[in-house]
C-alpha cells in the first residue's frame, strides 16, 4: 500500500478525489436515466450484502417501483429468514415478498448426494419461484417488470473474463455462473448492476452510507445453495440440516462472544469447521483460531448438538481450495 501510495501521490501527483458518496450519487443518476418513470424493477434478495446493497441503492433511486423477493428454500441458517426479513422491512423499508418454498426444494433434493447436481436442482427451483413471482407481479401491475437488479461485483467481472487467447469477449450476463441459477430466458429483463465496479469492502462502505445496519454488513457470507452444499450427502436424511444449523449457531455464538458449553449422544456424525478471512472475496486465508477458542467451541458443539461427536478443522486457503467445502 505504501509503494502504491507513494507512486500515485508523490510520483504521479494525482488527487485522492474518489469518494463513495459520489459513486452513490452517480449510480442513482444512471439508474434514473435507465429506468422509465412507469417501469418496474425486480430484485432477488439473498440476505447477503451484495443484493441487499444493490436493492437499497435502486430503492433510493426509484422507490416502490422496485419489487424484491426473498426465498426460504429450507436451506438457510438458524432463524435466518426472520432476521433477514426484519432487516429488509424494519430497517431498510424495502418492499419484499417472502416466499416459503421449503417443501418444494427439499422434495427435489431427496436422495441427491452429488454437490454439482444439488446446485443444478436448487438453481432450477429458484428459477421456478422467480418466474412465478414475475408472473404474479405482471398480473397485479398490468405490465411486465422491465429490469432486474443484480449484485454483480468487480471480482465477478474479473472471474468471468474468458481465458486469454480464446478470442471471446465478455458476456453481458457476467454474473450468470455466480448466480444461483440464471434467469428464465423468456423473462427478457434488462440488467441493472450498480455495484459492478466495486470490490466487496467497497460495497460494505457503500452499504454504510446507505444505512444498511452494521450487523448486516458484517454478516458471515453464505452461499446461495445454502446448507445443501455444506451437508456432504443427502440433505434430507438424519436431520442433517438441523444438526448443521445448530453447529453453525454455536460456532458463531462463540466467535462473537468467546464465552462457553450436557452430554447426550446417540449415533455420531463428524462436522468440519471452516473459517476464512478475505478482504476482496477473491482469495481467502484459513483463519488461525486460538487453541483455547477451539477447545471451547468443540466442547460446546459436542455437548450440545445431538448426533455430533467429532469436529475437524479445515486449514486450507483459497487457492488452491474454494471457500465452500463440497
Ligand atoms: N434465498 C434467496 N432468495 C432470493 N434470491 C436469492 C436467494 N439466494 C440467492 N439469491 C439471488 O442469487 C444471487 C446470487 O446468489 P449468491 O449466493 O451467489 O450471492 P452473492 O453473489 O454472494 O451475493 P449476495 O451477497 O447478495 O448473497 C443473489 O445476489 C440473489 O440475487
Amino acid at each position: 500500500m505504501e509503494t502504491l501510495r507513494s507512486f500515485l501521490f508523490e510520483v504521479c501527483g494525482v488527487n485522492a478525489g474518489w469518494k463513495m458518496e459520489d459513486v452513490m450519487d452517480e449510480e442513482i443518476k444512471v439508474i434514473n436515466n435507465m429506468v422509465g418513470s412507469d417501469d418496474h424493477v425486480i430484485c432477488a434478495l439473498s440476505g447477503g450484502v451484495d443484493s441487499t446493497v444493490a436493492a437499497t441503492l435502486v430503492h433510493r433511486a426509484i422507490g416502490d417501483r422496485l419489487h424484491c423477493i426473498f426465498v426460504d428454500n429450507g436451506l438457510l441458517r438458524y432463524k435466518e429468514r426472520e432476521r433477514v426479513m426484519e432487516t429488509f422491512e424494519r430497517d431498510l423499508h424495502l418492499p419484499v415478498t417472502c416466499v416459503d418454498a421449503t417443501e418444494q426444494f427439499l422434495s427435489k433434493l431427496k436422495g441427491v448426494v452429488d454437490p454439482e447436481l444439488k446446485r443444478k436442482i436448487i438453481g432450477k427451483e429458484f428459477i421456478c419461484v422467480f418466474d412465478a413471482f414475475a408472473k404474479e407481479l405482471e398480473n397485479n401491475l398490468g405490465k411486465k417488470p422491465a429490469f432486474l437488479v443484480q449484485g454483480t461485483l468487480y471480482p465477478d467481472v474479473i472471474e468471468s473474463c474468458p481465458p486469454p487467447g480464446t478470442g471471446r469477449t465478455h458476456s453481458h450476463t457476467i454474473k450468470s455462473h455466480h448466480n444461483v441459477g440464471g434467469l428464465p430466458k423468456d423473462m427478457k429483463l434488462k440488467l441493472i448492476e450498480p455495484l459492478k465496479l466495486l470490490f466487496k469492502d467497497e460495497v460494505r462502505q457503500l452499504g454504510r452510507i446507505l444505512t444498511v445496519p452494521y450487523s448486516f454488513l458484517k454478516r458471515h457470507p453464505f452461499p446461495g445453495p445454502g446448507l445443501a452444499v455444506r451437508v456432504l450427502g443427502d440433505v434430507t436424511e438424519d436431520n442433517a440440516l438441523d444438526t448443521l444449523r445448530q453447529v453453525f449457531w454455536y460456532l458463531l455464538e462463540e466467535v462473537q462472544a468467546f464465552g462457553v458449553q450436557g452430554d447426550q449422544r446417540t449415533h455420531s456424525h463428524v462436522v468440519a469447521l471452516r473459517a476464512v478471512t478475505s478482504q476482496d472475496g477473491m482469495t481467502a486465508d484459513w483463519y488461525h483460531f486460538e487453541r483455547e477458542f477451539l477447545d471451547d467451541v468443540v466442547q460446546k458443539i459436542c455437548n450440545n448438538v445431538r448426533g455430533v461427536n467429532r469436529v475437524a478443522l479445515d486449514i486450507t486457503s483459497k487457492p488452491p481450495s474454494t471457500i465452500e467445502w463440497e
